[in-house]
C-alpha cells in the first residue's frame, strides 16, 4: 500500500474556535502542513491541541472567517464523513463486538467495497502491523499495544488524505510507547501520510514530529524542528516545556555578563548589539542554558563557582543541583564522567557562550527552577 498519492497538504487560515459558552479554545491561527509531513501539536493541558485536531477532522467547525484546506479543497464546512480523515485515539475506540479483521475492515464495509477487496486490504494491514496471529481474536483478548495497532490499521486501511492521532500512546507503558512511536513514525514516512499528532509528552513529540508546534493558551507560540525548539526556544515557556532549562539574570558589562560577584563571557552573537549601543553597560540580561551544556571544570578556568546541593545518578549521566551564589539558587548540571560528587562540594562551572540562549525578556510564570 502506498498512501502518498492520497495524502494532501493541510492549510489553516485564520482559524479560531469559540465554544458556545464563550470559551476561546483557539485564537486565530495560520498553519501549513506539507503533504507527507508529521506535525506534532505539543502543549500543556487545555492549550487547544485536541480542538485544533477536531477542527481539522471536521468534528468541530471554526468561527466564521476561518478556512481549512486539504490541498486545494476547501473543507471548512464539510462534515467528517466527506473529509477522508483517519483518526486514532488514546482510547482505541474499537468495536468490542467485532474481531480484529472485522474492526480493520469496518471503514471499507461502510464505504461499500467488495468482499474480495476488503479481504485483500485486511490481509495487507494484518501483515503490516504483525497482527496475523490475532485476526480472529476479539478486542478484549488483546494487549494495549495490539489494540493500538488495530486502531492504526483501521485508520489507514481506507487510505485517508490525512491521519489525525490524539495521544495514541498515552495508555501504554513506557517500553511499548518507545517501540510503537518508532514503528508509527517509520510507517507514516513509508506511506507518505500527512499526519497531525497530539501529545503532551515532549520526548514523544521530538521522536515523532518533522516539526513541532508548541501551543499555549490557544496559540501556536513556536513551530519548528525538534532541534529548533530545543536549542533556540523563543520564550521561557517553550524552553521550560521541552527538557530542562536553567535561568540566569545578570547585567551587561563590556563583553561580559555579571552576576553579583561572578561573570561570564557574552555570546559573540550579541557583540554587534553591544557595538551598536543596543545593549549598553548595566543593561539587565536574561539568559538560559541546558544542563548538558554546562561543564564542570577545575579552578582557574571556571567562569562560575558553585556548591553541589544534590547529586542524582541517572545511568547515562549524573544530574547535579548546584547553588551558585548571586546567580541562581539552583542550576542543573549534567555530568557524563564517572565521578561521584559529594553534597557540599565546591565545583567550577563553564558555559560555552555559544550555548547560552538569550531572550529579550523572560515571562515570570515560567522562569523558575
Ligand atoms: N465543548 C467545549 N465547550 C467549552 N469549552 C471547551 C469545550 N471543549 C474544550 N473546551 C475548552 O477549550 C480549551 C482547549 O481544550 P482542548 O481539549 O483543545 O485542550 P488540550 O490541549 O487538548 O488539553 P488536554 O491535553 O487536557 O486534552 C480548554 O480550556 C477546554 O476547557
Amino acid at each position: 500500500m502506498n498512501n502518498a498519492q492520497a495524502s494532501v497538504a493541510i492549510t489553516l487560515k485564520h482559524v479560531q474556535k469559540t465554544f458556545a459558552d464563550g470559551t476561546v479554545a483557539l485564537k486565530p491561527q495560520n498553519l501549513h502542513i506539507e503533504k507527507g509531513e508529521i506535525l506534532v501539536l505539543l502543549g500543556p493541558s487545555g492549550c487547544g491541541k485536541t480542538t485544533t485536531l477536531r477542527l481539522i477532522a471536521g468534528l468541530e467547525f471554526c468561527d466564521p472567517g476561518g478556512q481549512i484546506l486539504f490541498g486545494d479543497r476547501d473543507v471548512t464546512n464539510i462534515a467528517i464523513e466527506q473529509r477522508r480523515v483517519g483518526m486514532v485515539f488514546q482510547s482505541y475506540a474499537l468495536f468490542p463486538n467485532m474481531n480484529v479483521s472485522e474492526n480493520i475492515g469496518y471503514g471499507l464495509r461502510v464505504r461499500g467495497e467488495s468482499k474480495a477487496l476488503r479481504a485483500q486490504k485486511i490481509e495487507e494491514m494484518l501483515a503490516l502491523f504483525d497482527l496475523q496471529p490475532y485476526a480472529h481474536r476479539h478486542i478484549d483478548q488483546l494487549s494495549g499495544g495490539q489494540r493500538q495497532r488495530v486502531a492504526l490499521a483501521r485508520a489507514i486501511v481506507t487510505e485517508p488524505e490525512v491521519l489525525l492521532l490524539d495521544e495514541p500512546l498515552s495508555a501504554l507503558d513506557a517500553f511499548l510507547k518507545k517501540r510503537l512511536r518508532t514503528d508509527i513514525n517509520a510507517l507514516l514516512k513509508r506511506l507518505g501520510i500527512t499526519a497531525v499528532y497530539v501529545t503532551h509528552d515532549q520526548e514523544e513529540a521530538m521522536a515523532m514530529g518533522d516539526r513541532i508546534a508548541v501551543l499555549d493558551h490557544g496559540e501556536i507560540v513556536q513551530i519548528g524542528s525538534a532541534q529548533d525548539i530545543y536549542h533556540a526556544p523563543n520564550s521561557a515557556f517553550v524552553a521550560n516545556f521541552i527538557g530542562h532549562m536553567n535561568h540566569f539574570s545578570g547585567r551587561l558589562n563590556g563583553r561580559h555578563l555579571h552576576f553579583d560577584q561572578q561573570s561570564m563571557p557574552l555570546p559573540e552573537s550579541l557583540w554587534p548589539a553591544v557595538r551598536e549601543g543596543v545593549l549598553s553597560d548595566g543593561a539587565p540580561v536574561q539568559c538560559m542554558a541546558r544542563p548538558e551544556d554546562i561543564r564542570i571544570i577545575d579552578g582557574a578556568e571556571a567562569t562560575l563557582q558553585g556548591r553541589v546541593t544534590q547529586s542524582v545518578f541517572l545511568g547515562d549521566r549524573t544530574r547535579l543541583l548546584v547553588e551558585v551564589a548571586g546567580v541562581a539558587d539552583c542550576i542543573y548540571v549534567d555530568c557524563f564522567e564517572r565521578r561521584v560528587y559529594q553534597q557540599g562540594e565546591t565545583v567550577g562551572l563553564a558555559i560555552p557562550p555559544s550555548r547560552l540562549v538569550m531572550l529579550p525578556m523572560l515571562s515570570d510564570r515560567s522562569a523558575s527552577c
